[in-house]
């Protein structure tokens, strides 16, 4: 049933650490029709115009974090901007998670400057104030880092292989304090927690647990 292209589709923004399986969840959900999946565009951080971002970010991260951080942002706007067909979108992150999470880690660390993050800052502000882009339920793949850590080994995505522990520690706690402790109230989307840690042949149980209550919080979004 096609959604007509005025309405605005119940938006799940699918979120979690590095390796928490994100794109895994995402593809559990390939099977309905009436769902939209916007999978992370890291393809296109690996190659724009040639400049691999991503491995120059890990590589060099003061001096590309805000470049990388910038086409992120403008990939990820675009994904929220997309028009939808389908009543249900899930897309795998966010701005949110862009800004709380992954910026807010490189300005407390100081790999970007001050006046970067102020300008990073700005465009986030800007863009929530003049855009409607919030999600009517985040489902936060929650995960312990160390088993994390272990997958980014295993999973061995080149450009992560030189990603410490710490950093990961670091992400799981602006994570938690976004998604646990609710910190901002920018967000106000309600959270679904899944137990991420679990291994792949676990996890089904999981996903079906999700998988009634996404597709009831979207019948009722439907319905409305
Ligand atoms: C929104 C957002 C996603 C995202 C991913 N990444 C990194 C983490 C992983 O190594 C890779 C794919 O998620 O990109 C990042 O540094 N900053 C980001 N910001």
């Amino acid at each position: 049933s096609a959604m007509a292209m005025n309405n605005k589709p119940f938006t799940v923004f699918v979120e979690g650490n590095i390796g928490s399986g994100k794109t895994t969840f995402l593809e559990h959900f390939r099977r309905f029709e009436d769902i939209t999946l916007l999978t992370e565009p890291v393809e296109e951080w690996r190659n724009l115009k040639g400049w691999n971002l991503l491995d120059l970010m890990y590589k060099d991260t003061a001096k590309w974090a805000m470049t990388f951080q910038s086409y992120v942002s403008l990939t990820m706007l675009d994904m929220h901007r997309r028009p939808t067909p389908t009543p249900v979108k899930l897309m795998e992150r966010s701005l949110y998670s862009a800004r709380y999470c992954f910026v807010e880690h490189m300005m407390r660390s100081g790999t970007l400057h001050p006046a970067e993050f102020a300008v990073l800052d700005e465009w986030f502000r800007f863009i929530m104030n003049q855009i409607h882009i919030d999600a009517d339920l985040i489902v936060y793949l929650k995960t312990t880092p160390a088993v994390v850590y272990e997958r980014i080994k295993k999973r061995a995505r080149s450009e992560e292989q030189c990603v410490p522990l710490s950093y990961i520690e670091e992400l799981h706690k602006l994570h938690e304090d976004w998604l646990i402790t609710r910190q901002h109230a920018e967000c106000p989307a309600p959270v679904l927690v899944i137990d991420a840690d679990l291994d792949l042949s676990q996890i089904t149980e999981e996903y079906k647990k999700s998988e009634h209550q996404i597709l009831r919080k979207a019948v009722d979004v439907v319905m409305r």
